[in-house]
Parts: structure tokens; sequence; C-alpha cells
């Protein structure tokens, strides 16, 4: 029966639809990228007639070779292509691209294991990826593909030859972590805490908390396991109604003991084997991740010095505690993101670090606050120790709206490339330059030559 056919006929569609990602295994939504013979995907914004914006791309990727198969769901397309195979009318692109991943994962029989939370999801995922690479063929979330759309690609990039799969889980409001969480079906779940971010969508730190617990309640419901850090008492708390539960951090089998920091250096306790441990990991808040990859690590049997290795090669990189040279001056870029949470951890730690070198902080707005953010940005701006610094530079409007002490450290910019133009004009040598902001300040660019 030609494809079509079978797509239209109810009980099949699915089952033929899998036939041609079995044969076509690389499912795609942005014409951009290069590849071919794969299965497009249109994705994106609607129009009024609840056409996604990726059909107007659907003729290229078809005509260039990218894509053997086209997802589309323009009824104008599909009138056009009607008599052309390679095209397949679908009501929603991004819901097919959800159900598909689904089916494909129930496919799937490596152990799958999801990963969310506020704060540090993607650099354990990137931790964990190496200890458990060291032993098996391990897939990980492709940078930070974590969303609706994200984690539908990344399982449908897991193919029937890896051993072990980490899956992100990114969200910003109440129900996307179920959501998602039913997608993946994990056969394990760790939420890595619950700080506050993306605030102002979720309206309350309480809607946080829940929206985080959403993983373990599909734990819970499917009677999968979580590992829970017992360090951190709410995780333990909101994970009560798991029946499989492997704990680590104090009490626990693994666990850890800071023995230097600002670049996280601690003992890691695996029964009776003690290792030291050396990251490239800046700040002590780390500890939590670092231990979590040592925990699941160990349940799949890694030994205790390969886990010390794999945790010790991992060179912090995209922005997460990201340590470069620059014009004589050191500079750790820690600013993927930033919400209040993670700006209070960060600042605690620069002020309890002596690195030797003069300081200068480089703090940009935190974004998505919402009614919160005056709030957030004055508790901010009044836990800085500003005799620490040689200066501070603060960027974005959002700082405009709080009140300041007269410190002559202060520098104000409206935006980047305020302080880039004050940057040219100095002359700054042996510093240590902390940068911290969300993603729309794109403060990264201030130290590219
Ligand atoms: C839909 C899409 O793919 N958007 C990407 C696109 O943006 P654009 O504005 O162009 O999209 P449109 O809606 O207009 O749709 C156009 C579609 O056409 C495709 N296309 C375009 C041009 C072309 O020449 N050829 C084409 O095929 C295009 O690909 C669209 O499909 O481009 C942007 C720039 O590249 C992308 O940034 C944008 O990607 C969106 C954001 C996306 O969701 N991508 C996912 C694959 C993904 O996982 N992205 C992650 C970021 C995830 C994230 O932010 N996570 C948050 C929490 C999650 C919150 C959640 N509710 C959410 O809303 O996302 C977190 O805190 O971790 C990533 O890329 O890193
Ligand atoms: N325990 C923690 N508490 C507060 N902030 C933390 C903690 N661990 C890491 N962070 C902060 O989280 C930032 C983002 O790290 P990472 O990208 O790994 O997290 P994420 O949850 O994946 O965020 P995103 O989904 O936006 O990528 C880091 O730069 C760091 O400042
Ligand atoms: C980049 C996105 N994942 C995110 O974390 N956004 C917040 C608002 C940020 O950039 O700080």
């Amino acid at each position: 029966m030609p494809i079509k056919q079978q797509l239209f006929y109810p009980n099949f569609a699915m089952k033929a639809l899998y036939q041609l990602y079995l044969d076509h295994p690389f499912v795609f939504i942005d014409t951009r990228k290069e590849l071919l013979n794969g299965i497009f995907v249109a994705v994106g914004q609607k129009d009024e007639r609840g056409a996604h914006r990726g059909n107007q791309f659907a003729t290229f990727a078809i005509e260039s070779g990218k894509a053997a198969y086209a997802l589309i769901n323009d009824v104008d397309l599909k009138e056009k292509y009607k008599e052309d195979d390679r095209y397949i009318f679908v009501e929603d692109g991004e819901k097919t691209l959800q159900d598909l991943a689904k089916y494909h994962r129930q496919q799937l029989t490596c152990p799958i294991i999801a990963i969310a939370g506020s704060n540090g999801k993607t650099t354990l995922k990137e931790l964990l990826s190496r200890v458990l690479s060291s032993q098996y063929k391990t897939f990980a979330t492709r940078g930070n593909l974590n969303n609706h759309l994200g984690v539908p690609l990344s399982l449908l990039s897991i193919d029937s030859s890896y051993e072990m799969a980490i899956l992100e889980i990114g969200a910003n409001h109440l129900e996307e972590t179920r959501f998602l969480a039913e997608i993946i079906e994990p056969d394990y779940g760790l939420v890595t805490n619950c700080g506050k971010d993306h605030l102002g969508e979720y309206g309350s730190i309480e809607n946080i908390i829940k929206a985080n617990k959403e993983l373990y309640d599909v734990l819970a419901e499917m009677d999968r396991t979580a590992f829970v850090c017992t360090n951190d008492s709410l995780l333990v708390d909101i994970s009560a109604a798991i029946t499989k539960r492997i704990f680590y951090g104090k009490t626990a089998t693994v666990k850890a003991q800071i023995l230097a920091r600002p670049f996280l250096k601690f003992c890691l306790q695996i029964d009776d084997f003690e290792t030291t441990v050396q990251t490239n990991l800046f700040g002590q808040f780390w500890l939590d991740a670092l231990l979590g990859a040592a925990a699941v690590g160990h349940h799949f049997g890694i030994a205790g010095t390969t886990i010390k290795n794999a945790l010790e090669s991992y060179q912090p990189a995209a922005l997460r505690s990201q340590l470069i040279e620059w014009n004589g001056n050191k500079v750790l870029l820690d600013c993927y993101n930033a919400n209040p949470s993670s700006m209070e951890v960060f600042l605690a730690e620069i002020q309890a670090s002596s690195l030797q070198a003069s300081q200068i902080l480089i703090l940009g707005e935190m974004l998505e606050l919402g009614a919160y953010s005056v709030a957030e940005h004055q508790q901010l701006i009044d836990r800085i120790n500003w005799e620490a610094f040689k200066a501070v530079f603060l960027v974005g409007a959002a700082f405009l709206e709080v009140s300041f002490p007269p410190a002559k450290q202060l520098h104000y910019f409206e935006n980047k490339a305020a302080v880039e133009d004050y940057l040219s004009k100095q002359d700054y040598q042996q510093c240590y330059f902390f940068v911290k902001g969300s993603r729309g300040n794109r403060l990264e660019e201030l130290f590219v030559d």
C-alpha cells in the first residue's frame, strides 16, 4: 500500500510512520542543518490557519535532498503535493514528533535516565555521560535540547546500539515536566534541586517545587527508580511516594566531604572506597551534581577510580563554569543563564574565595522574573561585598529599579555594548573577571576579540 494511504488508515498510521523513521532515522526540524535523506518535520509558530512556520521550508527540505520525507500541516501544501508521496500531511507536526518519539522510546531497551531540576541539569548530564561512557555506549542530550521539541528529537537520536541514555528535561511552566517525562518513560530519574529558575513564568517557588516533583510523580506512577540526594531534605520529602529510591549524599553509600574550593576538591566515599577528586568546576554548589554522577555510575557498576577519573577529566564548557584567558586576565564565564538561586551561590562562592588577583564582577540582569524582578535584583545588590572587588559592573535595565550603596566600585551599564566600550578604554591586567547573567545579555561576547 502506498505510504500515504497507510498513514491515513487510523490504527496503522504510527507503525507506518515508524517504518519510515527506521528507514530514515534522522528526524530534523531545521533545514539549516547539514544532513541528507532524513525526515523533516514542520514545527514552530502557527499562522491563523494553524500551519506551522516550518511548512515554508518543507519544499526546500525535499528538493535539497536533506529530507526523504517531510511532515507538513499546511492545507495548501497538502493540496499542492497530493500526488507526491514524499510529503505527508499530519494534523500537527509538533504532536506527531512527540508521538513518534514516544513510540520509538517504547521500542528501546537500554536504561533511560531523566534529569530534571532547577539548576545544574546540563552539567550533571555531561558529568554522568563521562562516567557512564567509560563502560557503556551512552547517549546524552546534545547541548540543551530539553523542551517539547528537544526531548523528542533527542529520543529519536537514540538507536538500538546505545547501552545507556541520559535525557535532560527543561521546563518553565507547570505540567511541562510531567508531559516530557511521560514521553520519556524514564527507567530512572534525578531532580538536581529546586531553585528560582523561570520564577516569573512559574509564578512562585511553590509551583517550581511542584513542577520538579512532576518527575518524581511519574516515576512513582510507573514504579521506576529515583536517585535522590540526601544533602537536600526537600528532595527527600517530595520524592517520598516513590518506592524505589537510591539515596546519595550524607548518610548514604556514596557521599563526599569538601576539601578545597573554589575549584572544587572533595573526598569521594563509596562504601569503603575513598578517593580525592580535584574538579575543574568553580564552586561548592556543584557538589551534588558531581555526587549524583558518582552515585548513578556506582549503581551501574562503574569502579570508584574510574568515576574519579571521569569527574576530574570534565573541562567545563558552554558558559557553565568555563574559565578562559583574555588579554592577560582570567575570565570565569558562568553566564549561560542566571536566576536568583544561581546568582546567590555564585556570589557566595566568589566572596568566600581568595584568588590572589584583582577581582572584577560583571553581573547581567536576571530575566524571566516577572513580578519578582525588583525584589530579587535588590537582594542580589544587597548581597554584594563591594570591598571584595576592584570593580563591579551591573548590566541591564532591571538594575535601574533598585537602590545601590554609594560604592566606588560600582559601574552601571545599560547594555553589553556600553560595557564593551568601557572595557576597550581600560587596561586591565592579571585580573579575575567573574561573569554571570541571563542568556539575553550574551555577556560572553565581551571576551571575544
Ligand atoms: C520551533 C523552532 O525550532 N524554533 C527555533 C527557531 O526559531 P524561529 O523563531 O525561527 O522558529 P519559528 O517558530 O518561526 O519556526 C520556524 C521553523 O522553521 C524552521 N526553519 C527556519 C529557517 C530555515 O531556514 N529553515 C527551517 O527549517 C525552524 O527550525 C523552525 O522549526 O530557530 C531558533 C534559532 O535557531 C531556535 O532557537 C528555535 O528553537 C526553539 C527555541 C526550540 O524550542 N528548540 C528546541 C529544539 C530546543 O530544545 N531548544 C533548546 C532550548 C530549550 C530551552 O530553552 N529550555 C529551557 C526550558 C524550556 C522551556 C520551554 N517551555 C520552552 O518554551 O522552550 C531551559 O531553561 O532549559 C536549545 O536550542 O538549546
Ligand atoms: N546547586 C546549584 N544551585 C544553584 N545554582 C547552580 C547549582 N548548580 C549549578 N548552578 C548554576 O546553574 C547554571 C546553569 O548550569 P546548567 O546549564 O548545568 O544547568 P541547567 O539546569 O541545565 O540550566 P539550562 O537548562 O538552562 O541549561 C550554572 O552556570 C550554575 O551557575
Ligand atoms: C536559556 C534558558 N534556558 C534560560 O535559562 N533562561 C533564563 C531566563 C536565563 O537566561 O537566565
